[in-house]
């Protein structure tokens, strides 16, 4: 055998992490918690499948980095929630990884203390104790998977799920995809291009086998059924908006094509936004005037918003960190997403229950 060292050889360190299970044992969902995902996961069946005429909503901060804000923006969102039930279903964003374009902070499990300390099991412990807090508030959540092993510790406590325009085309996120338990978004390519959520789609929805962690962490082969609750969302790309009518007409038409459901979400932010803030409301009403019009395929939409407007970038000394404004991308504030989503609602509460999906 050769003593000459070849592999890791760019691997620092390595660390033993708590297990899903034990995280688990000592974080349980309570029977409150438990009932806000299930029936958050159903309702959002009930939707895509076209037997409750709602929207589903999901809305909130880029990026989670203060749990005690995003406290405060549930309970605010949870009124708002109740107050437009009879139209929308409302989720909160509550997400704790960020894919980067290149580097940058990588979100609350990666770096819990925004400092580069790379906290990981603080960052575990600390982002399922906000969702289970989330959650017992009776407000369900919704996230990115984007680290392929984290679902195992978290997806218990989540509504609905996203895969990123940079991982949409990953073989490693539609394998996880099609074992997830909930309906899972792809959003299409940073390019703008389609056909990456299209063939998502139709990968997902077929079983896959690969490696991953079992709940005592231990190296298993996961063997998934296929999840046939998969959807395009559509956020723009190529420095170009994709939320007109002519674009959602063109992605039904790819959709029907391929015989996959024609249930779209429509993301105000990112490039349907051109990462303005301020677009986000007029993408909204864009939205609102499609399906007055007759639009069937729209089903959902995704809003980034905050306690308080902007962005800031995190500073050295993270006591002049501004409360309530996102680290991340740029959102709108608490006035405007109240007005916002009672607009919405106000418009279309008489619409959609007579409307017909797909
Ligand atoms: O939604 C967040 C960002 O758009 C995404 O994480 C990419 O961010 P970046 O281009 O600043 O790295
Ligand atoms: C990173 C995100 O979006 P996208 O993958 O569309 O860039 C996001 O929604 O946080």
């Amino acid at each position: 055998m050769s003593g000459k060292k070849l592999e890791n050889l760019n691997v620092a360190s390595q660390e033993p992490l708590i297990t899903p299970e034990a995280l688990k044992q000592e974080m349980p969902l309570s029977d409150t918690a438990a009932e806000t995902v299930a029936k958050g996961r159903q309702a959002i069946y009930d939707i895509m499948d076209g037997t409750d005429h709602r929207l589903f909503v999901v809305v909130g901060p880029c990026s989670i980095h203060d749990v005690e804000a995003a406290r405060d923006y549930a309970k605010r969102l949870k009124t708002l929630a109740d107050e437009v039930s009879d139209t929308l279903l409302i989720v909160m964003r509550v997400y704790f990884e960020k894919p980067r374009t290149t580097v940058g902070w990588k979100g609350l499990i990666n770096d819990p203390h925004l400092n580069d300390t790379f906290d990981i099991e603080q960052g575990l412990h600390i982002g399922r104790r906000l969702l289970l807090d989330i959650n017992e508030l009776g407000l369900p959540a919704a996230t990115e998977a984007l680290d392929p092993i984290s679902p195992q510790y978290l997806q218990d406590t989540i509504a609905w799920s996203a895969i990123g325009a940079r991982t949409t085309e990953s073989q490693t996120h539609r394998e996880m995809s099609s074992g997830l338990s909930m309906a899972i978004g792809f959003k299409n390519g940073t390019d703008g291009s389609l056909d990456v959520a299209v063939n998502a789609m139709k990968s997902v929805s077929h079983p896959h086998s690969f490696l991953g962690i079992d709940q005592q962490g231990k190296a298993s082969i996961v063997r998934t059924k296929g999840n046939n609750y998969g959807h395009v969302v559509l956020r723009g790309g190529g420095g170009k908006p994709n939320y007109d009518s002519v674009s959602v007409a063109l992605c039904e038409q790819a959709l029907e094509k391929a015989k996959l459901r024609k249930s779209i979400m429509v993301d105000c932010s990112h490039a349907n936004s051109n990462k303005d803030p301020a677009l986000q409301p007029l993408v909204m009403q864009d939205v609102t005037h499609q399906i007055l019009e007759g639009n069937n395929s729209i089903q959902s939409l995704m809003v980034e918003s905050n306690i308080n407007w902007g962005n800031q970038s995190i500073p050295d000394n993270l006591d002049d960190l501004k409360y309530g404004v996102s680290v991340t991308d740029a959102c709108i504030d608490w006035p405007a997403t109240e007005k916002a989503i009672r607009e919405m609602r106000d418009k279309l509460k008489d619409v959609l229950p007579g409307r017909k999906i797909g």
